[in-house]
């Protein structure tokens, strides 16, 4: 059974529809990255998984259950995490106080501060650390351990990679790998074409609210995600 089913999800911004009906699932321990150009509907897509954006029509499924009609932070109680853009940390607050945060604001399991530094052992010497002083790389570890506080199935992440150093998202990229083999299921949008077609279990690239493909990466090619991200099939000229 997928962890994460979404089935026709169509979300609007005003008379603007940003999301057409957009079905993915996304399976334990499984990572899906979703591409797309800017304003392809991608974090709309994911407001409106975690039920910060309410959709207009479609479904949201969690280990089975539907939680379409579930707010925000009732979806998250149910075991379902979102990094946002930006990640969101209180920079005056050290590594541990934002890490704490994860757990009051989402439902309780066995993740405690100490668990996460054995699985992130990076993070452990940043402990007194303010988020405001870390890298890019560092803080979105700690966004990632920030959710795991709250005992998370699935974790949704918009933009992983966006103004991070080629370093720094080489260290996200190991905390999330690591999530991933937890059996968690992840959901990530990313800008970066060539390192989601090298870390992704699956691909779907959304145009214009649409997905214009879908495919693993065995089955598909920088070419073809890049033509899909301007609406295009590969070899199509514009
Ligand atoms: N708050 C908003 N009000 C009005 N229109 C919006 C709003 N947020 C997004 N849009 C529009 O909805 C469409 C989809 O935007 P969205 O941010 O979901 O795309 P995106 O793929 O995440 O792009 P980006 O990479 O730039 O964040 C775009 O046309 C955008 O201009």
């Amino acid at each position: 059974m997928s962890t994460l089913d979404i089935r026709d999800l169509q979300a609007s911004h005003g008379q603007l529809r940003a999301v057409h009906g957009v079905s993915l699932s996304v399976k334990p321990g499984e990572m899906l990255f979703v591409l797309g150009a800017n304003g392809a509907g991608k974090t709309t897509l994911l407001r409106s998984i975690a039920g910060d954006h309410r959709a207009e029509a479609g479904s949201v499924r969690l280990s089975g259950v539907d939680i379409t009609g579930l707010a925000a932070h009732h979806r998250a109680r149910s075991g379902l995490a979102l990094v946002p853009e930006g990640r969101r940390l209180f920079p005056n607050m050290t590594v541990r106080e934002n890490l704490a945060l994860g757990r009051s604001t989402s439902r309780e399991g066995p993740w405690t501060i100490e668990a996460i530094y054995e699985a992130f052992p990076n993070l452990a010497k940043l402990d007194h650390a303010p988020a405001g002083k870390l890298s890019g790389g560092e803080q979105q570890a700690v966004a990632i351990g920030r959710a795991l506080m709250g005992d998370p199935v699935a974790i949704i992440l918009d933009e992983v990679s966006l103004g991070l150093s080629p370093a720094a998202v080489d260290f996200a990229y190991d905390a999330l790998k690591r999530v991933r083999d937890m059996g968690i299921a992840l959901l990530v949008v990313e800008q970066d074409l060539n390192r989601a077609l090298h870390t992704a279990d699956d691909l779907m690239v959304m145009c214009e609210g649409h997905v214009t493909l879908h495919a693993t990466p065995a089955r598909t090619s920088l070419n073809a995600l890049a033509a899909a991200s301007f609406g295009h099939d590969e070899g199509e000229t514009a």
